[in-house]
């Protein structure tokens, strides 16, 4: 059966899944689209509510309800599925719980014929790529985590909020874990080809500014899922960016979760990262020139994924 590149299956129907569903076809990318989840109600209400969306969409898009058979031919399968945080609770506490989920999905997905690429985005993100990295069997370049997508579309918006410039054009990233571990590159961003450094450096409140937006990045999650019970807007819109990158060959650089293996000076690790996104999945990680107070926030955030992971996979 040979694999139908632009075929995906989401498995996990909820919040995350059913919003990047709806991005999906909002934005004409793919041409098939099967859902699977343990609530198979849901399932089938949510194929009906976007088919009904399909008279207004760009492009025909097929929609269905399926099962682990579909992924046999799939080039991609996007798994939302598990437990979400509640309310006070880390995206590391989630671990345990999520990793036996995964086991069984990515069990039932490989013994399909599974040959695309996976793209995880149910947390904790960097952990559960890695395990599906592992449990899959499935090259590295083929097993993508959203990593740090949603926490640079955050630190974008809000830079470009201060500086009055359309997000899409602020140059900037978050690396390393997606939590509270993470970091802003400050020191590489820049705005319509101007440092952001020379643009810091014009602010009263420069150090106060910094510090506010780190928060409010590294915090979002917290005040949304505090304020509305869970988020999932922008993690579907970061999601369908990754799938758009995939399904159309565009050779785009995001911040993704990607394996490293040496590249930043560590490796065993999935870790948010700017990376190449093309057909094949991830082409070539970039490694940015951090200065020292980045590389030490960001070997501390290697340190808080491994600390976790380590014990689940060690022999
Ligand atoms: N990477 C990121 O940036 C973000 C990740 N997330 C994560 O995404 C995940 C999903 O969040 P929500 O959609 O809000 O949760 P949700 O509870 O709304 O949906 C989870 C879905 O998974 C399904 N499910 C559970 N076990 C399953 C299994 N074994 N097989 C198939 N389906 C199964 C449930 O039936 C449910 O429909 C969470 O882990 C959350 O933390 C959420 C936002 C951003
Ligand atoms: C829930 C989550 O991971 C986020 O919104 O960043």
């Amino acid at each position: 059966m040979h694999k139908n590149n632009q075929k995906v299956v989401l498995i996990g129907t909820g919040d995350v899944g059913a919003s990047y569903a709806f991005s999906l076809l909002n934005q004409g990318i793919s041409d098939e689209l099967v859902l699977i989840d343990l609530n198979e109600k849901k399932t089938i209400g949510e194929v009906k509510d976007l088919n009904h969306g399909k008279t207004y969409a760009p492009s025909p898009l097929k929609v269905k309800a399926g099962s682990y058979e579909d992924c046999k031919d799939a080039g991609l399968v996007v798994i939302c599925a598990g437990a979400a945080q509640k309310p006070g609770e880390t995206r590391l506490d989630l671990v345990d719980k999520n990793l036996k989920i995964f086991k069984s999905i990515v069990d039932q997905v490989m013994d399909s014929g599974f040959d695309g690429i996976f793209l995880i985005a149910t947390n904790p993100v960097d952990i559960l790529t890695y395990a599906v990295h592992k449990f899959s069997g499935l090259p590295k370049e083929r097993v993508i985590g959203s990593g740090t997508i949603l926490d640079t579309a955050r630190f974008r918006y809000l830079l470009g909020e201060q500086f009055e410039v359309s997000p899409t054009s602020v140059h900037a990233m978050v690396i390393g874990e997606h939590g509270d571990s993470e970091l802003p590159v400050w020191s590489t961003a820049d705005i319509g080809g101007r440092p952001l450094s020379m643009l810091l450096d014009e602010l009263p409140n420069k150090d106060e500014f910094m510090e506010k937006t780190y928060v409010n990045v590294r915090d979002a999650a917290y005040e949304i899922i505090e304020a509305k019970g869970s988020t999932y807007y922008g993690v579907a819109m970061g999601l369908a960016r990754i799938t758009k990158a995939i399904m159309s060959d565009q050779n785009a650089v995001l911040t993704v979760s990607a394996l490293l293996e040496g590249e930043y000076g560590h490796d065993d690790l999935y870790i948010g990262v700017p990376a190449i996104i093309n057909k094949d999945g991830i082409r070539e990680i970039i490694e940015l020139p951090l200065n020292d107070v980045e590389t030490q926030q960001f070997s501390k955030s290697v340190e808080t994924i491994k600390n976790i992971q380590n014990p689940f996979f060690e022999a």
